[in-house]
């Protein structure tokens, strides 16, 4: 029998304490088998005061892992990439070890250091002084190199933005085109994802939006809008722009078989542990909810929006969900609770 709907009343609960908890708003679409459900609380932007709503874009953060690792694992299956080459092979002596391979780096086993650690140890002053920076590639390679690596390559998993800044270098190394354009022409077009854009290194978001706000270190210290940023220091590791629809759509269609072959998209599902209910796998997550149901997607930070983007295995359900504050615990807590409920619901089905 069909899978019970979608508790949107338990879903509405979770983001009325997201902004109980410090988020201007907080949004989610919920896709499930051709039906949409969508849940709004709170404001889009705290100065006009507008209500936030289901459409309005955002930025996704990290969630943008999945979408350079979809174009690596398609270049894969063109025969134009081995996962277990290393990544020398494609961009001699970049990395100082030649036994690290695409899919190390795609499932974060490779070691790079993360540079966003120390980039933004202070969550204000550290984003005050990249916010209007762009960054080549290999400025933020040289960022990691700075510091040890975290293990041997391929001995343990350790999440790095090093390595999906590794994964933007290769796609424009092995298609000869921009990120941006390697975006485009093999996902947001096909998918025809007309709220999804790589703006980078531009710091406006098109059309209607969310404004984002960054929680402080200091409690009670005044949130700061950082809606307009170039986001250069994350780039192919996190700029997407999108909404919930779009990402409810990329992650159907993604897990449903539409943009990699069985066997790819098998390379992307195995798993490595993370810890007792996440698991990661090539630019995907895996996350076991308190009903036993496991979910395949992403999260994401980037300052101002907590992104949580997940589906079925077989992407028939999918939850898209934004809260516009990060580095506030109890928000990304209560909206951990949202992807829970949406896919638990009351009885656990
Ligand atoms: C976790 C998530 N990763 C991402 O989305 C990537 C792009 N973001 C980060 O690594 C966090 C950058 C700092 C955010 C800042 N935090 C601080 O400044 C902390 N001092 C903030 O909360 O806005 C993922 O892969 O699931």
């Amino acid at each position: 029998p069909a899978p019970a709907a979608p508790d949107t009343a338990g879903v509405a609960a979770a983001l009325r304490r997201a902004v109980d908890e410090g988020a201007p708003g907080a949004l989610a679409r919920i896709e499930d088998h051709g039906r949409t459900y969508k849940v709004t609380r709170g404001l889009a932007d705290r100065s006009t005061r507008r209500a936030i709503t289901a459409d309005d874009r955002f930025r996704i953060g990290s969630v943008t892992k999945t979408f350079s690792a979809v174009v690596l694992l398609q270049l894969a299956d063109e025969h134009r990439l081995s996962l277990d080459a290393p990544v020398n092979r494609y961009l001699p002596k970049l990395l100082p070890d030649d036994r690290i391979t695409v899919r190390q780096v795609l499932g974060h086993r490779s070691g790079l250091y993360d540079y966003t650690n120390d980039m933004f140890a202070d969550s204000v002053s550290g984003f005050e002084a990249v916010r209007n920076k762009v960054f080549t590639y290999r400025q933020l390679i040289a960022l990691s190199l700075r510091k040890p690596r975290t293990n041997a390559p391929g001995a343990a998993y350790s999440y790095s933005n090093t390595n999906f800044v590794v994964a933007g270098i290769l796609i424009e190394k092995l298609t000869g085109q921009s990120v941006r354009t390697a975006y485009e022409d093999r996902i947001f077009k096909p998918l025809k994802l007309r709220d999804t854009f790589y703006v980078h290194p531009k710091t406006t978001i098109p059309g209607r939006y969310a404004r984002g706000y960054l929680t402080p270190d200091e409690a009670g210290a005044p949130l700061l809008d950082t809606t307009n940023q170039t986001v250069s220091w994350a780039q192919s590791a996190g700029a997407i722009i999108s909404s919930a629809r779009d990402l409810d759509t990329f992650y159907s269609a993604l897990l449903s078989g539409r943009l990699l072959s069985a066997a790819r998209l098998g390379d992307m599902e195995k798993f490595i542990r993370v810890d007792s209910t996440t698991a990661y796998g090539l630019g995907l997550r895996r996350r076991e909810l308190s009903c036993g149901v496991a979910v395949y997607g992403h999260t994401g930070i980037v300052q101002g929006y907590y992104t949580y983007a997940f589906a079925t295995k077989d992407g028939a359900r999918s939850f898209a969900a934004v809260a516009t504050t990060s580095n506030n615990a109890k928000v990304q807590e209560a909206m951990g609770g949202a992807l829970d409920t949406a896919f638990c619901g009351k009885d656990g089905k």
